[in-house]
């Protein structure tokens, strides 16, 4: 858990609580937080020494909704926009944390990769990021694709572009408010992929810009 600036998609900018929940089965081989695939009781240990870690680990805590308020408040967060992300927060029920964020005036946004129902708050801004064909092998659900706010696709070669032209024509006329390309690792190539493609197709560009400017 940790405060920031949203560094992707149509929220950039914007200062946030980032909640990173434990556990994720579908395998990106270039995921930039591996740490969190792993869901083994054996790392898990105190709020205090998961928020104090200073280097990327397994270790995690478990906690209750109302606890994590507490947190936020115990660590001084001015941030009012919570982003949950992960790991994959999807493999998780969302309903009650998000219900209780926003009775508490907070806005909240899901980061997940679409191969989990999503369970939430129905004003939570659901971010979409698809994760096509990978090592865990499990399918894009419809009904993420439909409930996404978003969809940022990640991409480093055509074949990427051509994988989200076919979740899109599932969707129909039903097309998600706002699409963005997210270049993969922030390789040149995808750079240059994602931006013509963007020009192209009047589609958003993702950059991780928290990457650039050296933030977590
Ligand atoms: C680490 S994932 C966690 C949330 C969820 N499991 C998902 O994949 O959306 C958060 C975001 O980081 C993106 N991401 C992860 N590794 C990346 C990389 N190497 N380059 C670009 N984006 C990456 C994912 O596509 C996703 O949008
Ligand atoms: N600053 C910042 N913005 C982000 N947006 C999505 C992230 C994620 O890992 O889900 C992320 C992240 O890890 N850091
Ligand atoms: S789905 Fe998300 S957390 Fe899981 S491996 Fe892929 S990018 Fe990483
Ligand atoms: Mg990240």
């Amino acid at each position: 858990m940790f405060e920031t600036i949203q560094g992707e998609g149509v929220q950039t900018g914007l200062p946030s609580i980032f909640v990173r929940l434990q556990g994720c089965p579908v395998g990106c081989p270039w995921c930039d937080t591996k740490h969190t695939w792993t869901l083994d009781d054996a790392f898990l240990t105190s709020a205090d020494a998961v928020l104090d870690k200073t280097q990327e680990s397994e270790a995690f805590f478990a906690c209750t909704d109302g606890a994590l308020l507490e947190i936020f408040a115990k660590r001084g967060y001015k941030a009012r926009h919570v982003v949950i992300t992960g790991g994959e927060p999807c493999m998780y029920d969302l309903t009650s944390v998000t219900s209780l964020l926003h009775a508490r005036g907070f806005t909240t946004q899901i980061e997940t990769s679409g191969t989990f129902e999503v369970l939430c708050h129905e004003d939570t801004w659901v971010t979409v990021s698809p994760k096509v064909d990978m090592k865990g092998g499990m399918p894009i659900l419809t009904s993420a694709l439909q409930r996404a706010n978003e969809i940022k696709h990640p991409v480093a070669m055509q074949k990427h572009v051509d994988e989200l032209d076919a979740l899109l024509a599932r969707l129909g006329d039903a097309q998600p408010a706002h699409i963005c390309l997210q270049p993969i690792s922030q390789q040149q190539r995808a750079t240059d992929l994602a931006i013509a493609t963007c020009i192209a197709r009047n589609w958003r560009l993702s950059l991780q810009t928290h990457k650039y400017i050296g933030i977590e």
